[in-house]
């Protein structure tokens, strides 16, 4: 059977949405692909998933992005009961909390009971080409969680 993947991103300048589109023609040959802006998306949804992928830049100081801010408070009261996922995001090192959005996002999936089947990919700014490596990669494991 075809696996359903959801990958929901939040970007304010493009670089998490351009890592969005990547994952889904990474994934698209072997998946059903389903590509939501977070303030869109619906954590209740999740579970309904096989596997999600969650993008996302950090704001604030180490924080969240506001538009993220009610899809994590409602991913405290859902059960992902070991819906496959993995988190990255591009983020900017000039920053003291660099990427913690990421941090926060996985701390929460798999406190969730999800079952993360890659590690978490931060992204300094602009992707080069070991990072696009290193997102190929986390949609490699995504898809060989599934055999
Ligand atoms: C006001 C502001 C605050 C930011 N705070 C952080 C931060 O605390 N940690 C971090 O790693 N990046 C921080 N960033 C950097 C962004 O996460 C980074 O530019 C990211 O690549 C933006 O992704 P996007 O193009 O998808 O919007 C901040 C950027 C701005 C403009």
């Amino acid at each position: 059977m075809t696996p359903m993947i959801q990958i929901i991103f939040a970007s304010m300048s493009g670089r998490n949405q351009a890592i969005a589109m990547h994952l889904q023609s990474d994934l698209a040959a072997y998946a059903q692909t389903v590509v939501t802006e977070v303030s869109q998306a619906d954590a209740y949804d999740l579970p309904n998933a096989d596997a999600v992928i969650l993008v996302s830049y950090t704001y604030h100081d180490g924080d969240l992005p506001d538009e993220v801010q009610d899809f994590y408070e409602d991913l405290k009261d859902v059960d992902l009961d070991r819906t496959k996922f993995a988190v990255c995001g591009s983020s900017s090192k000039q920053h003291r909390h660099f990427g913690r959005a990421v941090d926060y996002l996985t701390i929460q999936l798999n406190s969730s009971n999800g079952e993360q089947v890659a590690d978490s990919v931060k992204i300094d700014q602009d992707p080069d080409d070991a990072d696009w490596q290193r997102v190929d990669q986390l949609a490699q494991r995504v898809l060989k969680s599934f055999e």
